[in-house]
């Protein structure tokens, strides 16, 4: 896609264009999950899971081959307001660390076989204190947003995204306060490890910036109180709605990405199932708003896309049987 200034708009319209799944290998699928050598529904949310990517990629008898996991980095100025327990080098050192094969994410992916990338998104010129005024102007956005979209391998069959950004669970938390209301208080969580004072301190950035910003829309909500790791993913996760990737969603930072997309578009994220629910306190919250049920729920509360990317595993495990169990006629298996 084309002009930088204008992207926002040409990612939005090419959403709206976007087609839905097959309905033709959702028929297919269903079919054959009804046949596979197993009591009806005895492999649980696994038979919908199947179905699910096999109506998304075209093909009743899918195989998940080439899973990506794209990591996006980003600084944020609110830092400023001591909203993190972590001091924001972090990011830049994590960068390091992900492209020297260190940290949790590289694991994660590599079990999965999923290919990796590491974007960094200006990490010395972080965002504006979005307690002053937006965190981004327009051609901060659009940038963001176009990395994101530009990460996407077109030929990978899989997406996962992540992100590095220390002081990001408090612009996703504005962005979940913009977005869906509320009071302050109940968007906000630990992050890295804030004790109740921080967490109380946290409140008061959120509320002060949606006053000082006062965001209408999605893309506005996303300027003035997001990031540019958080664009990115939403950059990302719209390109592989177009591309008729999946996507599993990560936890709190990733899904207040994803929320921006939902309410620009309706149906924007059919094709992104949970991967799992973050120890972060309004995870679960975001969930319930985007009508997504996580896959997982062990207290992960890391970020840079890892409890999606051990919940590939699921995915992978569905498919599998969806797509390499006999049918009850071909085994010889009575059907009851
Ligand atoms: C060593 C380290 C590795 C991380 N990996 C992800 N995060 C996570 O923590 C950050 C968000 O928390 P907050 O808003 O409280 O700063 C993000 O970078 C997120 O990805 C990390 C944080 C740290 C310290
Ligand atoms: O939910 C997350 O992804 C999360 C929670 C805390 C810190 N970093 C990320």
């Amino acid at each position: 896609m084309g002009q930088t200034e204008t992207f926002a708009a040409e990612m939005t319209a090419a959403l709206q264009a976007a087609q839905g799944p097959s309905a033709a290998a959702q028929a297919e699928a269903s079919a054959r999950n009804d046949v596979l050598t197993k009591p009806p529904g005895a492999l649980g949310r696994l038979e919908e899971l199947a179905i699910w990517y096999a109506s998304w990629r075209g093909n009743a008898c899918p195989e998940i081959k080439a899973p990506q996991v794209i990591i996006f980095a980003g600084n944020h100025g609110v830092v400023a307001q001591g909203i993190s327990a972590f001091p924001p080098e972090v990011t830049v050192q994590m960068v390091a660390n992900f492209e020297g094969e260190g940290a949790a994410i590289n694991q994660l992916a590599k079990l999965h076989g999923a290919e990796m990338a590491v974007v960094s998104l200006e990490l010395d010129r972080p965002t504006a204190d979005f307690t002053q005024g937006p965190a981004m102007d327009a051609a901060d956005l659009n940038a963001a947003l176009k990395a994101g979209w530009e990460a996407v391998n077109p030929e990978s069959d899989l997406l996962v995204v992540g992100e590095m950004g220390i002081g990001n669970t408090t612009a996703a938390a504005a962005i979940a306060l913009a977005l869906f209301g509320g009071e302050a208080v109940d968007w906000v969580g630990r992050g890295t490890g804030l004790d109740d004072a921080g967490v109380a301190r946290k409140a008061e950035v959120i509320a002060k910036a949606l006053q000082v910003n006062a965001p209408q829309g999605p893309m506005e909500v996303l300027r003035c109180v997001g990031g540019r790791e958080i664009a990115a993913m939403a950059g990302a996760m719209a390109r592989a709605r177009v591309k008729g990737i999946p996507v599993i969603l990560d936890g709190f930072i990733c899904c207040s990405a994803a929320a921006v997309l939902d309410r620009l578009v309706e149906g924007a994220l059919d094709h992104c199932v949970a991967g799992h629910q973050s120890a972060e306190a309004a995870h679960g919250r975001v969930l319930t708003a985007l009508g997504k049920e996580p896959l997982l729920s062990l207290g992960l509360r890391l970020g840079e896309g890892s409890g999606a990317a051990l919940a590939i595993g699921v995915l992978k495990g569905a498919i599998a049987c969806h797509s390499g169990m006999a049918s009850f006629a071909e085994a010889g298996v009575s059907d009851g």
